[in-house]
């Protein structure tokens, strides 16, 4: 069975990829991290820094995520991420998706022993 942590590395974690200008990224990524299965993941952020560096935001500013715990932490300085969002146009098993490459804090819950991250919460 996946952990948490893995599955947050398999869904979040691209720290040498760089979509650059490719606009099929998105539709090649969440194809090849398993998240078009039974359904088009509608919005998924992938993460281009080092794992060590995403691990230690669990150590930074403490905030209250989206569902009300207490366990979510902001990154203490900006990243580089991507955003994939479904687009209108999408049809499942054909998932389609929108590349946006973005510079910002993002946000994660962590949990267990080792505290890790096991959640995107949201970037700002
Ligand atoms: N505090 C917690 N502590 C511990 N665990 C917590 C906590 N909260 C949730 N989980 C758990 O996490 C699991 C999970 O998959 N949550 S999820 O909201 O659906 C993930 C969102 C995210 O993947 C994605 N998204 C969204 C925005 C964005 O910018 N980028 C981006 O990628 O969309 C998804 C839906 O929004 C679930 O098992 C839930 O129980």
């Amino acid at each position: 069975k996946e952990s948490r942590a893995m599955k947050f590395q398999r869904q979040h974690m691209d720290p040498d990829g760089y979509p650059s200008n490719n606009s099929n990224y998105c539709n090649q990524m969440m194809r090849r991290r398993n998240m078009t299965e039974g359904r088009c993941k509608p919005v998924n952020t992938f993460v281009h820094e080092p794992l060590v560096d995403v691990q230690a935001i669990c150590l930074q500013g403490n905030i209250t995520c989206k569902n009300g715990k207490p366990n979510c932490h902001k990154s203490s300085s900006s990243m580089n991420i991507t955003d994939c969002r479904v687009t209108s146009g999408s049809k499942y098993p054909n998932c389609a998706y929108r590349t946006s490459q973005k510079e910002r804090h993002i946000i994660v819950a962590c949990e267990g022993n080792p505290y890790v991250p096991v959640h995107f919460d949201a970037s700002v």
